[in-house]
């Protein structure tokens, strides 16, 4: 089993106080967590808060989105350089709300993921499909062109630096999860796509799973062969529930090692 990453996507959410009183709560009760990566993305104003409660912790951290340039006269972007100022290990490529609201691009997004591990950044990259998109039957084919771009610029190998996260855009922030069989389909489809490839790289990748993600539901998602894990939205946002998702991951890799 590959090892599960739980990571929380705070979205647009907090204030200094917020994060410094959740971070100490994750950090209090992380202890326990033994087989299961953590990590939190953050808006970026907070990173720098990040980098001082997180430090000397196994607590991994990133940003929601990058620049797919390095500098410049690019107003109002940040740079994979300015996030590793900050330790950032992670950062959210494609997430499919900047998809809708900021126009993403499939292109822009695979120029975002070149940038991310041309500077040893690990982009945790976003595919998904609307309900529109599932109810006509196109999943498939959506999540497909959203991984080819990334592969078409960045080689399949590429794909092994980053995270691949599948985010049914009808389950995020609805309470409507996929079922572990809905999911696992898709996760499976993509692993068999990358496989195509490169097989090295389709058993390495880790594929999370995103869209009301819970304590109550994580278990039996984790638990599918070819789910490794969650990118957690709203239940990021308290630190028992997204700790309680952690120790599902800790039980799924116990139960698979038996
Ligand atoms: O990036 C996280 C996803 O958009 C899931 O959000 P959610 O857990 O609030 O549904």
């Amino acid at each position: 089993m590959r090892q599960p990453l739980v990571a929380g996507n705070w979205k647009m959410n907090g204030s200094k106080a917020f994060v410094a009183e959740l971070l100490m709560g994750i950090k209090a009760s992380s202890g326990g967590i033994q087989a299961t990566e953590l990590a939190v993305c953050a808006p970026f104003p907070y990173l720098y808060l990040l980098e001082e409660l997180l430090a000397g912790t196994p607590i991994r951290y990133g940003a929601q989105d990058v620049a797919f340039e390095n500098d410049g006269a690019f107003t109002g972007q940040v740079s994979v350089k300015m996030l590793k100022d900050f330790g950032c290990h992670y950062v959210i490529i494609g997430h499919s709300e900047r998809r809708q609201f900021n126009a993403e691009t499939d292109a822009m997004i695979a120029r975002k993921y070149a940038q991310a591990i041309a500077n040893e950044l690990t982009p945790i990259l976003c595919v998904g499909e609307s309900l529109t998109e599932r109810q006509q039957g196109q999943t498939e084919a959506i999540v497909a062109r959203h991984l080819d771009a990334v592969i078409e610029l960045n080689g399949v190998d590429a794909l092994a630096k980053g995270v691949i996260a599948y985010e049914p855009v009808w389950a995020i922030g609805t309470g409507l999860t996929a079922t572990p069989e809905q999911a696992q389909e898709v996760h499976a489809f993509l692993r068999t796509r990358i496989a195509a490839h490169s097989q090295p790289v389709a058993s390495q990748v880790r594929i999370l799973y995103g869209g009301s993600m819970k304590s109550n539901n994580a278990l039996e998602l984790i638990m599918q062969p070819d789910i490794d894990g969650g990118l957690i939205g709203g239940a990021s946002l308290k630190a028992d529930e997204f700790l309680a998702i952690c120790q599902a991951g800790d039980a799924a890799v116990k139960a698979t090692a038996v």
